[in-house]
């Protein structure tokens, strides 16, 4: 909370609709507005407050003043009175869990210092301008207060499914959202899909500028079809960065988690309030995707590919649909106990050099590859410049970036206490473990819809209470690896910074690169993928792939050899039985499953899970139960390894391959990511 010391903005006597008798004195600052009383009749009150990070919006209405209530008002019984009403949704904890949950406040001042209606009435107006401006994260001085207002918000678009889950999401969207939206003042069209592939149809041919957002209240299902019908628009480079919101309509509803658990907001209890919550209060921020093909088809998913019992669960379980998110628990115990492995090959393109978890090699860090997504309006450089490692192109795009000759093991934060965009690695030099931090950072071509891009030093001050806030983040360096480079979260890096990373790199070579073969001494052309390498001094290998995205382009898959043909060489094979695999980018599957919690929304990786064969139905019950914590990554059975692109070739024809839970027969699949192409209402 912001100190007294704070500027202050507004101060005004006015008196509280739930006090009738009571003047109270109310001070606005940026972090909030204060109030006490200064007259009492009956009772004394203590200092209240509200923070405007907590505020969703502030409305002006009127009421009537009835005598003898209002012993002090300058307004004579039965005028008009002006109001406006704060609406905030702060923290509170729960009488017996303790566990913090948001629960709706909702104060109204009367203004009734002047006998002139129209007077206390351009009062209300400039307070509920100024709290307005501040619950959208603007940046406001006192010389402002006059005039500021706003900016308005671009409508948005629901999308409901009535038949989602439970079947429940139209009930959602009447009780839940509509009326946090109407205290928002936020303008909107409500569309319920009247069919499987509707929302699809729909994006594919809307007139995208209309819209602020398109958001679903649904569960996974519609949130793929609307990214389907974006990436399958000739436009879809720009259709795609459309700003996608998600309320959980569904029974799974695993970007609506992950997009809470991001924000630090509660993902288990009155998951649709804080949902809803954080579509008030979003930033837009960008998610990656994963273009996954098949023999046939090309998809692209926000979310999983999965495979064995995983995807067996998700498919079997729904049948009881009914039940919600507990058909998984029932699904689980089922298959557990008719516990099943699949043959096939799992090949992957790591992150970082991969040692199995039961290898006794150590595991030693000394390349780390990435993958780089520009438009190509802005990949000018990367072909004229000769130096495609120059400074802007690295800290443009990267979705992480590491350098330094360390062994890494990335671990989880802390119940996701590190949310500032940042993965923690325990990174061991042999002289004990030494925690950096990689930061994750935002495509260069971010685009937004909201304040945020009219304000973007100030907006990042409105996120929640149990939020980052969206700091800046620009980590400290550890002196274990001086190579490690810190992005930082949607800012571009200062020269300072630029210099700092130059330095260490000591040389840099770039080569052409087709279907994920490197041709020797080809030319670099315009829009042609290729790779960079860098060393720094100590020997630490960086090896970046980069291409270029256009609308009217196919989206560029330079990761990928074509499905009939074999795996370049720097791809891991793994043949053998498999309980599970799964391509995870978002950290949840469902609300207790929290499956990749490294996993940052546009951290340009796809994280890799499996368990081979040979795990007793004991263990993998326990390794079901840690799922909901995340400690499974922890487990000898679990393999969990940073991928940039992968292919399963299940060798049988049974089972189920479930992209965003849709189901595919087993067929060859292959992914690779699209680092930060789409982008979502989140806060970070
Ligand atoms: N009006 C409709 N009638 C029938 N099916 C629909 C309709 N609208 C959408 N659908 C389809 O319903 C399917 C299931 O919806 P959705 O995934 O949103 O809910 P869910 O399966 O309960 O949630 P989750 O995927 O989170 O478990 C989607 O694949 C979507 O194509």
């Amino acid at each position: 909370m912001a100190s007294w010391r704070d500027e202050v903005l507004l101060e005004g006597d006015f008196y509280l609709a739930a006090k009738k008798r009571t003047v109270f004195k109310v001070t606005l600052i940026p972090g909030g507005l204060f109030y006490s009383a200064i007259s009492t009749v009956s009772t004394q009150y203590e200092e209240k407050s509200i923070q405007t990070s907590d505020v969703i919006g502030c409305q002006c209405s009127e009421t009537r003043n009835i005598s003898p209530a209002r012993p002090s008002s300058s307004l004579p019984a039965g005028n008009a009175v002006a109001t406006f009403t704060v609406f905030a949704y702060p923290f509170r904890k729960k009488v017996f869990s303790g566990k913090r949950t948001r629960h709706r406040q909702a104060v109204t001042f009367e203004i009734s210092s002047s006998t002139n209606f129209e007077e206390n009435r351009k009062i209300a107006q400039k307070w509920r301008n100024v709290i307005n401006c501040l619950a959208r994260g603007m940046h406001i001085t006192a010389s402002d207060v006059d005039t500021c207002e706003p900016p308005p918000w671009g409508r948005f678009l629901f999308l409901v499914n009535p038949h989602s889950g439970p079947g429940r999401a139209m009930q959602i969207f009447k009780n839940e959202v509509e009326p946090m939206i109407a205290e928002a003042n936020i303008p909107y069209k409500l569309i319920v899909t009247e069919y499987a592939g509707h929302a699809r149809d729909l994006v594919q041919n809307l007139e995208l500028s209309e819209w602020g957002a398109v958001v679903i209240v649904s569960g996974d299902g519609l949130v793929y079809e609307v990214i389907n019908g974006l990436m399958q628009r000739v436009d879809w480079n720009s259709a795609i960065k459309k700003p996608v919101g998600c309320i959980p309509g569904g029974s799974g509803n695993a970007l609506a988690c992950a997009i809470n658990y991001a924000a630090g907001e509660p993902v288990d209890i009155n998951a649709v309030l804080h949902s809803v919550f954080i579509l008030i209060k979003h930033r837009v921020v960008p998610m990656d995707l994963v273009l996954v093909q098949t023999p046939s088809q090309q998809h692209y998913s926000f979310l999983s590919v999965t495979w064995g019992i995983v995807a067996d669960i998700d498919f079997e379980s729904e049948k009881y649909r009914n039940l919600g998110e507990a058909r998984f628990t029932l699904g689980a115990i089922k298959r557990i106990v008719n516990l099943r492995a699949y043959h096939g090959r799992l090949s992957f393109l790591p992150v970082a050099e991969y040692t199995p978890k039961t290898s006794a090699a150590p595991k030693t860090l000394k390349k780390i590859r990435r993958f780089s997504l520009r438009s190509s309006s802005s990949s000018r450089n990367l072909s004229s410049s000769g130096s495609i490692d120059s400074i802007s192109s690295r800290h443009s795009q990267s979705p992480v970036v590491l350098t330094g000759a360390r062994s890494l093991s990335t671990t989880p934060p802390v119940n996701g206490k590190d949310r500032n965009g940042s993965l923690l690695c325990s990174v061991s030099n042999g002289s004990g473990d030494a925690n950096f931090t990689i930061s994750e950072q935002s495509g260069s071509d971010t685009e937004t819809n909201s304040p945020a891009k009219t304000f973007p030093n100030h907006y990042r001050s409105g996120a929640g209470e149990g939020g980052s806030n969206g700091r800046t983040v620009l980590d400290a360096v550890s002196d274990k690896a001086p190579a490690v480079l810190h992005a930082v979260e949607g800012t571009t890096l200062n020269t300072n910074e630029s210099k700092a990373y130059s330095s260490s790199a000591t040389a840099s070579t770039e080569k052409t690169l087709t279907n994920g073969r490197v041709p020797a001494n080809s030319k670099q052309t315009k829009n042609v993928p290729f790779i960079s390498t860098s060393k720094d001094e100590a020997g630490f290998e960086e090896e970046t792939v980069h291409a270029a995205k256009k609308d009217g382009e196919a989206v560029p898959t330079p990761l990928l050899p074509p499905l009939d043909q074999p795996v370049p060489d720097n791809w891991v094979v793994e043949e053998g039985k498999f309980v599970l695999a799964c391509a995870v980018y978002q950290t949840h599957l469902g609300s207790d499953m929290l499956a990749a919690p490294s996993s940052r929304m546009a951290d340009g990786i796809i994280h890799l899970m499996f368990v081979r064969d040979g795990i007793s139905r004991n263990h993998l019950l326990n390794l079901f139960l840690t799922f909901s914590e995340g400690t499974h990554v922890d487990s000898p059975y679990v393999e969990f390894v940073p991928v940039l692109a992968f292919r399963l070739e299940p060798d049988i024809s049974s089972g189920n391959i479930m992209i965003d839970g849709e189901r595919l027969d087993p067929v060859p699949v292959q992914g690779q990511v699209l680092p930060g192409v789409a982008r979502v209402m989140a806060i970070q």
